[in-house]
């Protein structure tokens, strides 16, 4: 089967300094990847160019078999890959219009934005915070909220970034038992992350930028720590 995306020869520099210089990046469909690397190393830079937020200098690249210019940034892409950002931006209005915005921004219909609405709620488990305003929601309830916002989109790539970051206890447990449901759904997935529960989590795939080159890791078997993650 193709990679879902597949890029060669990506290169970024910011001020003449070479922050990314990647040979190879290949995603898989139905799989998800956590990408570490020390602080300033580039992670959230390449989750951007994968979103088209920022541009690269280079890249060669092919999504679901095509080949694609990353700029302009393609509608196949725009459509497929949504982006979470480490402090989501929300409109002040309800959870629930905020879920169901990407919906109407795309025309679909409103009978079937109601059903995915719900059943993106259901999911994060925040039925209890849909009339709430999310600018007084937790850490923890926004990302929910995020993800949530994300899911009805039914994007074939979700990028989260720092997912768990200044999460702690039920609130971080609980966004991290969302994500095998995403990939479990057919759903490829890149977490930027520190966070080792992320990182260990079984059938994850591990990136690591190391002075600007990718390096690809064995997949997560079972449930335990990784040494020297
Ligand atoms: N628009 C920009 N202009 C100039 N430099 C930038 C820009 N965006 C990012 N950088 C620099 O690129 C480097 C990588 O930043 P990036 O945010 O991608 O790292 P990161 O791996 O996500 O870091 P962290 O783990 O701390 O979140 C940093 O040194 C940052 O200052």
């Amino acid at each position: 089967m193709d990679a879902l995306l597949s890029i060669q020869r990506l290169q970024k520099s910011f001020h003449q300094r070479r922050l990314l210089d990647i040979e190879n990046l290949s995603i898989a469909q139905a799989q998800a990847y956590v990408l570490t690397g020390s602080n300033g190393s580039g992670k959230s830079t390449l989750m951007r160019i994968l979103a088209g937020l920022e541009s690269a200098d280079t890249a060669d690249v092919k999504f679901q078999g095509e080949t694609v210019q990353l700029s302009p940034y393609p509608r196949t892409m725009r459509d497929a890959i949504v982006y979470v950002h480490q402090h989501p931006v929300m409109f002040s209005t309800s959870v629930e219009e905020n879920i169901a915005y990407g919906l109407s921004v795309r025309g679909v219909p409103k009978n079937i934005i109601a059903e995915k609405v719900e059943e993106a709620i259901t999911w994060a488990g925040i039925a209890h915070l849909r009339a709430s305003v999310p600018g007084f929601l937790s850490g923890g309830e926004k990302q929910r909220v995020a993800l949530a916002r994300a899911r009805v989109l039914s994007p074939k790539l979700l990028l989260l970034d720092e997912p768990t970051a200044n999460l702690d206890g039920a609130a971080r447990e609980q966004v991290i038992a969302l994500i095998p449901t995403l990939v479990n759904e057919g759903g490829s997935v890149i977490m930027a992350c520190h966070d080792r529960d992320l990182i260990a989590m079984p059938g994850v795939q591990r990136l690591k930028i190391r002075d600007g080159k990718l390096e690809m890791r064995a997949v997560n078997l079972a449930p335990q720590a990784v040494p020297g993650a």
